[in-house]
């Protein structure tokens, strides 16, 4: 075995480079790009790439395009081709939709249509797992591995990229201990560690669950706002703490604590949602204006840790139905649903709406 990184620990690389508004060099088939986050470009890396190239492209999603009114012709991402005197300014104002209502012309703009659209499509999937704003500046390259060691640039292969992007990273347990709880003083808690590099999740166990028997689960998806703050704008809080005190109710419990913030996008983009939402947008609107789904978080996480932790059969606290087949997808059996309504409050009355009217939620 070779001791240098191996795909997934360069995709980890290239995550962190991104974040830092280093380039990264994507290497496909015949020829490549090197890309930069839009949100992490600073004005150097533009004019060298600039003088470098005949033209750039600035990748978004379908989502972000229908905002702008721009042509999408590869399914789920536009390419937009750079203006020659593009400033640093056009491009984040095209990727973040903070002040579209305040400067609404940006275009026209020409979208590109035909050749490969894969490799912009695996870039903006990977900008998207650095929990940056799905919009990334493209430069095409002859030679992906020439450029990449001129430069000193991480590169990953896009065939490695696609199978690393579509797969689900191992997770694995790295350490538990008991922690009691107000709710329960046979509390313990679990960190499980992602190989790819991305963030730790938690199970809190309550009690000594029977693994042959149906649990009270509930996975739970990071909220800083609404579990740590208190924020009146979501029911994430009341809903952590009216789990676990159902389950120290019954004696017994598993609540799974996922870091994907912000259903996925992190705590970043969701306050860029927030800002969305006080121009008047709802929580849907805001994740499309900026780009994302209604829900980027990836559901076979929680399978994953229940099934690690012996269980097999769940009576999962939620209102959420993507969740109940996501379990059974995976391999768990949902012998009941239990609703877990608690925490409606004058801020958040239109929240939980909209999750019923376009998310499915059940009332
Ligand atoms: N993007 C975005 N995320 C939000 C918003 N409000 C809350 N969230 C996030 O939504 C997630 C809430 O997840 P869950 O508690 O699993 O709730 P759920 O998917 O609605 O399902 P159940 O509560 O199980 O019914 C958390 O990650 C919050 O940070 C918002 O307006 N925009
Ligand atoms: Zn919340």
């Amino acid at each position: 075995m070779r001791l240098g990184p191996t795909p997934v620990e360069r995709l980890a690389r290239a995550r962190a480079d991104l974040r830092m508004g280093v380039p990264v060099v994507l290497g496909g088939p015949s020829g490549g790009l090197v890309f930069l986050a839009a949100e992490t470009l600073d004005p150097a890396r533009l004019a060298q790439l600039t003088a470098m190239a005949a033209h750039l492209t600035l990748v978004i999603t379908t989502r972000r395009a229908a905002t702008l009114k721009a042509r999408a012709y590869d399914g789920d991402i536009a390419r937009l081709r750079v203006p020659a005197d593009a400033s640093p300014g056009w491009v984040h104002a095209v990727a973040n939709p903070a002040d579209d209502l305040k400067s609404p012309m940006k275009g026209p703009f020409q979208s590109l249509r035909g050749g490969d659209a894969a490799p912009h499509r695996a870039a903006i999937a990977i900008t998207k797992s650095a929990r940056l704003l799905p919009a990334v500046l493209t430069m095409e390259l002859s030679d992906p591995a020439a450029f990449a060691a001129e430069h000193g640039l991480t590169m990953v292969l896009l065939a490695e990229a696609e199978t690393a992007i579509q797969a689900s990273s191992p997770l694995n347990p790295v350490v538990s201990a008991r922690v009691p709880l107000d709710v329960s003083e046979a509390g313990r808690v679990h960190v499980f560690r992602p190989e790819d590099g991305g963030e730790e999740h938690y199970a809190i166990e309550i009690g000594a669950p029977a693994r042959n028997t149906p649990v009270l689960a509930r996975l739970h998806s990071a909220c800083f706002t609404g579990d740590l703050l208190g924020s009146l704008k979501c029911d994430c809080g009341p809903q952590l703490r009216g789990a676990l005190a159902q389950m120290g109710r019954e004696g017994a419990g598993v609540l799974l604590y996922l870091n994907q913030e912000g259903r996925g996008i992190g705590l970043a983009n969701k306050m860029r949602a927030y800002s969305l939402q006080d121009q008047g947008f709802d929580t849907v609107e805001a994740n499309h204006r900026l780009g994302f789904e209604d829900d980027e978080r990836d559901f076979r996480l929680g399978a994953s840790i229940l099934k690690q932790m012996g269980f097999s059969q769940v009576r999962l606290m939620t209102n959420n139905p993507a969740k109940l087949a996501m379990l059974a997808a995976n391999g768990l059996t949902v012998t009941e649903r239990v609703p877990l309504k608690v925490g409606e409050t004058g801020h958040n009355a239109h929240y939980l709406a909209t999750k019923a009217a376009k998310s499915g939620h059940l009332l």
